[in-house]
């Protein structure tokens, strides 16, 4: 181990590669107080852009929105070190790895699978979203899965990219009288409006490649064209083979998130609202691992009917102040 700090290797065994990333790599490590598993997530500070001065902006800005947000389909991180070259991250261990290595292993995901992964991204997406923050570098290799089961939950993860929605300045202009306005100023806040639109549109991607094991844009996917081209243009081929037995509610999905015009393109809302998302039964596992009720049984699912699961009105004890 190049010079871990002390705290660190003091408080956690580290053990052997699992991931490797583009600014750094994932190691397995045991915490020594419970030898629990963790994951520790190294990131070398010369491998971020330019100066240092960025690299720390960057990092910290990421280590300051994984600090703020909680939602079950959101990494956490449990402890964090630094050295003048690098920020050690101990994350909680996503045993299933990375869904990329998923999709690549299995080919095609079972569109129930697909749907129950994608709908806790939507989740998790609609979390960040309401909470001002725009991802913005959504992809297999940053969806993490927390078991080697189908059924399990998945978690988004690299903060790198991800955008703060600050209160701007031409949020402060468009809240006064428009008198001497010029009509761009307006335009600008549209297109400024649909940044977190690059989120759905990413989601449609991913999307694509769980149920197609294909992706929609890639090179010589159409002769002439290039891999901008095609997005900037939208063109992608179902290829039948590969999407005969997926839904036309699945496929009307992904042609309605991968919508190059940012204004008609499906919110992270509206895919929450589409009818291949109206499945209880999906829901209800979903909702079952993302707020599993003791949290000791992860896959308890009280049967509404069961008694003891709705209290008798007589055994509250209202105050008698009420
Ligand atoms: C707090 C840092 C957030 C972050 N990346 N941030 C960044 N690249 N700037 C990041 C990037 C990747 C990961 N990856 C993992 O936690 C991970 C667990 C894991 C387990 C595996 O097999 C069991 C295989 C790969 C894995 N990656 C966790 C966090």
């Amino acid at each position: 181990q190049s010079n871990l700090p002390k705290e660190l290797s003091e408080k956690y065994m580290i053990t052997k590669k699992i991931g490797v990333g583009v600014c750094g790599e994932v190691k397995l490590a045991f915490e020594r107080a419970t030898c629990k598993k963790v994951a520790l997530k190294t990131i070398n500070k010369k491998d971020f852009p330019a100066s240092v001065g960025t690299a720390t902006r960057s990092a910290e800005r990421e280590i300051q929105i994984l600090q703020k947000i909680d939602h079950p389909c959101l990494i956490k991180t449990k402890d964090f070190f630094q050295t003048d070259d690098s920020y050690y991250i101990v994350l909680e261990l996503m045993e299933g790895g990375e869904l990329y290595d998923r999709v690549k292993s299995k080919q095609q995901i079972k569109e129930p699978i697909a749907k129950l992964y994608f709908y806790q991204m939507l989740k998790a997406v609609e979390y960040l979203h309401n909470n001002g923050i725009i991802h913005r570098d959504l992809k297999p290799e940053n969806v993490l899965l927390s078991s080697h089961d189908d059924v399990c939950i998945i978690k988004i993860t690299d903060f790198n990219q991800s955008k703060i929605l600050e209160e701007s300045a031409l949020m402060r202009t468009l809240c006064g009288t428009p008198t001497y306005l010029a009509p761009e100023v307006f335009t600008d806040a549209v297109t400024v409006g649909y940044s977190r639109a690059v989120d759905a549109w990413s989601l449609g991607v991913v999307l694509f490649v769980c149920l197609a094991g294909y992706p929609p844009f890639y090179p010589n996917a159409r002769i002439g064209l290039s891999v901008s081209d095609q997005i900037t243009q939208g063109i992608y081929t179902f290829i039948p083979s590969k999407w005969d037995g997926i839904s036309d509610d699945a496929k009307d999905v992904v042609k309605k998130l991968l919508r190059v015009d940012p204004n008609a393109r499906l919110t992270i809302e509206e895919a929450l609202q589409h009818p291949w998302l109206m499945d209880e039964a999906m829901k209800e596992t979903a909702e079952g691992i993302m707020y599993p009720k003791d949290p000791g049984d992860a896959d308890a699912t009280a049967d509404p009917g069961d008694a003891d699961a709705t209290a008798d009105p007589g055994d509250a004890t209202a105050d008698p102040g009420d």
